[in-house]
Parts: C-alpha cells; structure tokens; sequence
C-alpha cells in the first residue's frame, strides 16, 4: 500500500519505518524542515533503539523516504496517517492545532479517493472534526479512520512490530477491511469498531495503566510505613490473572509525553459532558505528590539542602529513551536548585535534551554516572537505566562526601547497600526512611 505519515515524531517515524518495514511504500512528512534534512542525511532525530538501523534498511530497499513537501506525499498514496503532536492546553484539554492545520493541509493536497487515519491521541469526536474540515476543503471523496498507537517509547520498534492488539475504529465497513488487511502481517489481533469508541479505546487504557502505577505507589507508601515490602506485595498481586504484574512498579510516579498529558485530558473529556471523574483526578494528584517523596527522603536524611550537593543519576522520564517531556527529574531539581542545594546530573542519553529545556547555573552536567557522584552528600536516582546498577560501590563509597542514596525506582540491591555501608533508601521497602508528611505546597 503506498502510504503517506504526516508528522515524524515518536509516532510518525516509528509507525512509518514499520509499514515499510513490512513491505509497504512509506512517505513521511513534517513541516519542520530541521527534521526531514536530518532523516535526509540518515540521522535520527530521537534515540530510539533499533530505529536508525530500520531507516537505513528501508530507505536502502526503495521503500521509505522523507519530504517536507506535504502535496506531492498525499498525491502519491493511498492512506494518509496523521501522526501530528498533540500537546496539552493549560486546562488540560488536547490541544487539536497541528490535527486541524494537518486536515486542511491534506483536503488542499488532495488529488482522489484517499483514506485518512489519525494515530494521534485525540479526543472523542476529533475524526468527525477532521472529517468535516477535509469535506469543506476538498472536492474529493474520502473516508476517516482511528488508529490509536499504543507504542512505549524505548521498545517502540518491538511494540509496533509485535503489538498486543491492533484497533481501528470508522464508520465506513471497506476502510475498516482495507486497513485490517495491512495491519494482518503484524498481528491477527484487530478490534474493529467505531470511530469513537477506538478514540475512547487509547484515553481508557493510558488513563487505567496511570491508575496502576498511582494505586501501588500509594501501597508503597503504606508499606512503608507498616514495614511491608512493596516489591513483593506487587509480585504476590501480579500473579492473579485478573491483576497482572505489569505496571505495578513502585517509584517517583509516571511521567513522559503521554500518560500525564492523556489523564489531564480524559478528565476534561469528561468534564465538558458534565461528568466528574473523580478518580482519575486522584490518580493524577497522587502522582503529583509521588514525587516529592524523594526530596522528602533527602530532608529526613541530610537536614537542610542548602549548599548540599545533589547527584542525579537519570533525567529520562524512563530508561532507554531520550524523551524529558514531564520527566520527574524536571520538577525534583527545580525544588532541589530552590532549596539551595548543588545538582551534578547526568543522564546516559537525555542530558543534551533536558539542558535545552532547563539550564540554571545551579546545576553541573557531568558524563558519567562517577563524575556525578563525586564529593556529593547524596545520589538520587530517577531513572531506572541499566548501567547505575553495575557501579562499583565499594569506589562509589570513597568518592562521595555522604554515602546517601535515594533511590526513586527501587533499582538497587538493598542489602548490597547495607553491606557496603550506604544510608540507602527506596520506595516501599523495609527500612527505607519515612517520608514524612509535608504537601507539595508546604515544601515549596
Ligand atoms: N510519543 C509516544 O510514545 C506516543 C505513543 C502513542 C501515541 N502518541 C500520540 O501520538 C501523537 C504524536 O506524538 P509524538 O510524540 O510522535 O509527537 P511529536 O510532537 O514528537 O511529533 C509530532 C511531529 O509532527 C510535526 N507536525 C506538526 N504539524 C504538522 C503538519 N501540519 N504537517 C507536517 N508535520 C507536522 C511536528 O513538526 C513534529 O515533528 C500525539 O497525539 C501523542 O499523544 C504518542
Ligand atoms: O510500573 C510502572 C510502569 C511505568 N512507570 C512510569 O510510567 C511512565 C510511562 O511509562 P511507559 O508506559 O513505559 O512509557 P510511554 O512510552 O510513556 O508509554 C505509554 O504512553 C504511550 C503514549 O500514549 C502509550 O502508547 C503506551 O502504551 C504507554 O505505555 C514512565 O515515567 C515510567 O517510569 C512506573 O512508574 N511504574
């Protein structure tokens, strides 16, 4: 199928590479001409594993290019997939400026029949929306389809390649067919439905896996606080079936590009039809205060933070991507810089990204793990990558000023800890230091 993929973020260029991938003949587009000069010369503009690897091999076979030529894209393809960014507005709400600016600008590219699916997470009734600005700015015939992408970032090549489930919702039965058909070599797993069930579908589940991970924090806390061991509790839970073991991993709570801006969202979905979800609003103010837990940890520990000096080990909002969009770590250092405290981050592949979006003389960006830790009077550790577990500890003990660890992902072995004479603390595990009880607004 000759496909064109308007938008060439995380979803765009992920859920195009795979489509070609698969064998069909992908153009991919966005209008920020940095990016298609870059994807031109065959960088990559995120890190993403795998991903340059499945650009150079399909562009190789013939099947995958990139443009920021909008008109000659859709002119030559049969499906357009829309996989625009849609960010928050303040109150919450999905802000639909680049989906609408995209519709107009594919209605005025329009030579024929095309099929318009939207990938984008988009609020109830949007394709309808989209639909309408494309029949006002087009005289050809069309029909829209939802297909939400359900990817995580960090595994988004495996995700899209092996999905759990595919959905697709429209109102129209041969799209439905035609787009079943080029999503059957990834899976048999394909939830035909109507458009607005399948928008539904996306804000349900990213909505229900935020309330997971808001739920066994809040058990973490109470674990604490009654000596039981939040790790197990959640293994012991995650065997029945009907709970899972997934997304039951205690921390500093969720962030990243999705979960926050999607929960804000369907609460707002939900508020303009008058309904008052009460607990998905809990859910997103359990996670606010998740993650104060660590700086808490920190004042019960050291006292007073001014002129402490603050190792961060991880500024990803998760590991393996380079991704800082809502990553804890921005809002922890932000309090630790106001509390008068010395940060020296680092991060094995976000540190460029989160210098761009936060830069304050208060904090020394260092390259390794090591360096970050030296002469500090504590390490917090905020993102759960790999290589923080294999430091040496017996080395990391002699460099640091204190040996404090705080560590926010329950990554570290704590008995390790222990025997190598680190104060450690953790999330929801036996003799981790209590948090105590200030709100947000009190330690601001
Ligand atoms: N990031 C994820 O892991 C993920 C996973 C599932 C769903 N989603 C959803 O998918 C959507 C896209 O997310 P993302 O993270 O890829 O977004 P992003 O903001 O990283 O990328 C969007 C891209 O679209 C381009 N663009 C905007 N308007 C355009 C236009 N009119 N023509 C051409 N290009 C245009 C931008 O320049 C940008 O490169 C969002 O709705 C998001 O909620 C994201
Ligand atoms: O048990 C867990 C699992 C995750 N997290 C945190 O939750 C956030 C989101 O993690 P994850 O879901 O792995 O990453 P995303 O790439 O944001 O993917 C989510 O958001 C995407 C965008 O909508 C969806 O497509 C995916 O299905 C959905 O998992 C991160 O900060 C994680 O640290 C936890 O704290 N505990």
């Amino acid at each position: 199928m000759k496909i064109a993929v308007i938008g060439t973020g995380y979803v765009g260029l992920v859920s195009g590479v795979c489509f070609s991938e698969i064998g069909n003949e992908v153009i991919c587009v966005d209008n920020n001409p940095i990016k298609v000069e870059m994807l031109e010369r065959g960088e990559v503009p995120i890190y993403e594993p795998g991903l340059d690897e499945l650009i150079i091999k399909n562009k190789a076979a013939g099947r995958l290019s990139f443009t920021f030529d909008i008109n000659s894209a859709v002119q030559n393809s049969d499906l357009v997939l829309l996989a625009v960014g849609t960010p928050a507005q303040p109150n919450g709400e999905a802000d639909l400026r680049f989906i609408k600016q995209a519709a107009i600008d594919i209605a005025q590219a329009m030579n024929g029949s095309k099929i318009i699916a939207t990938k984008s997470t988009v609020p109830v009734g949007t394709n309808e929306l989209v639909s309408g600005l494309i029949s006002s700015n087009s005289i050809h015939s069309f029909t829209v389809a939802s297909i939400p992408e359900f990817l995580r970032e960090g595994s988004a090549i495996y995700d899209t390649l092996n999905p759990n489930r595919i959905v697709i919702g429209s109102n129209d039965s041969e799209t439905l067919q035609i787009l079943r058909e080029l999503h059957l070599p990834l899976t048999s797993n394909i939830i035909t439905t109507d458009l607005r069930s399948a928008e539904m579908i996306k804000y349900a589940s990213n909505a229900f896996l935020a309330t997971k991970i808001s739920f066994i924090n809040e058990i973490a806390n109470i674990c604490e606080r009654v000596g039981a061991d939040v790790t197990r509790v959640a293994e012991g839970m995650g065997y029945d079936h009907r709970i899972g073991s997934s997304f039951l991993q205690a921390g500093i709570g969720y962030g990243g590009s999705c979960f926050p801006k999607d929960t804000n969202a369907l609460i707002q979905i939900a508020d303009n039809v008058d309904y008052n979800f009460k607990l998905l609003k809990s859910v997103v103010e359990v996670n606010k205060e998740q993650k104060y837990i660590v700086i808490r940890k920190l004042q019960a520990e050291l006292g007073s933070l001014f002129q402490k000096k603050i190792a961060i080990w991880g500024l990803a909002f998760k590991p393996n991507t380079d991704d800082i969009r809502d990553a804890p770590a921005i809002e922890i250092i932000q309090e630790l810089i106001n509390q008068g405290a010395e940060i020296q981050a680092y991060d094995p592949v976000a540190t460029q990204n989160f210098m761009n979006e936060v830069n304050n003389t208060s904090i020394i960006w260092c390259n390794s793990a090591i360096e970050a830790a030296e002469k500090s009077d504590a390490i917090c550790l905020l993102t759960e990558w790999n290589e923080f577990s294999e430091v040496n500890l017996e080395y990391l003990g002699a460099i640091m000023n204190q040996r404090v660890i705080i560590d926010g992902r329950n990554l570290l072995d704590p008995t390790k800890m222990k025997d190598n004479l680190f104060n450690y603390h953790s999330i929801g595990r036996p003799n981790s230091i209590l948090a105590d009880t200030l709100t947000t607004q009190e330690i601001s």
